[in-house]
């Protein structure tokens, strides 16, 4: 899946560095890994650094952001478990950043209906107006300076960069995601991960 990812953001023109954050006692492994597989369609990309990672997801993107050129002014952060994002939506995240928004998600509205609810009794506290929603993506792009600010403010565990800029009182913008974006996490996801990767195997030929 990392190797996919990396791909999937090589292909971007606008990408010309990526920061693959490791497991600390695996860096090593990874940086292997990259090296074994060429990433094909590497447009603008320059260089694949890897770095080894923190106790959290937080820690872990701080320690990516610490890695970046100094020149670096719109960040993306991606996830390796949506290894087949499009191009496009890619593409899409960073025009939203070099048009002014300081932070911007790839989301897509939800086909199912949403209830909040109490865990402990599974009591239904709410449901939010579906048409409201979105389920958001990654990459997620940022100002680096504001993603910075993000990191070096908010404290508290969070699932998303994004909400992080959120608590700063910042805009964030939603732009269309892709359902090829999804995440794979289930087991169901790797049989459609597969289809995907299928399909396309048969376009390119
Ligand atoms: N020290 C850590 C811990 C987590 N992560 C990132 O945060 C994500 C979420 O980690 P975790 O909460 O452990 O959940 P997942 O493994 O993604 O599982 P799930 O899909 O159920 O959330 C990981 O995938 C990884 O990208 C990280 O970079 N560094
Ligand atoms: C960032 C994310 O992909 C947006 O949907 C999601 O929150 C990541 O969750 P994870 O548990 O860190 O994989």
């Amino acid at each position: 899946m990392l190797v996919h990812a990396v791909r999937a953001m090589a292909a971007a023109e606008a990408v010309q560095v990526i920061v693959v954050v490791a497991p600390p006692e695996g860096a090593a492994e990874v940086r292997a890994l990259l090296d074994s597989h060429e990433a094909p369609g590497t447009a603008g990309v320059t260089t694949v650094t890897v770095v080894p990672g923190g106790e959290s997801r937080q820690e872990s993107v701080r320690l990516g952001l610490a890695a970046l050129p100094d020149d670096v002014d719109v960040v993306l952060v991606h996830d390796a478990a949506r290894p087949l994002v499009p191009v496009g939506t890619v593409e899409g995240v960073v025009e939203a950043v070099r048009a002014g928004a300081p932070a911007v998600v790839p989301g897509l509205p939800l086909a199912d209906t949403v209830k909040s609810v109490e865990p402990a009794t599974g009591a239904v506290t709410g449901t939010p107006q579906r048409a409201l929603l979105r389920a958001v993506q990654t990459p997620q792009g940022f100002d680096r300076a504001v993603l910075a600010k993000a990191h070096a403010t908010v404290t508290e565990d969070v699932t998303d960069d994004a909400s992080m800029v959120e608590q700063l009182g910042l805009p964030v913008r939603v732009v269309p995601g892709h359902e090829e974006a999804f995440k794979v996490t289930r087991p169901l996801d790797l049989v459609l991960a597969e289809a995907v990767l299928a399909r396309r195997r048969g376009h390119d030929r």
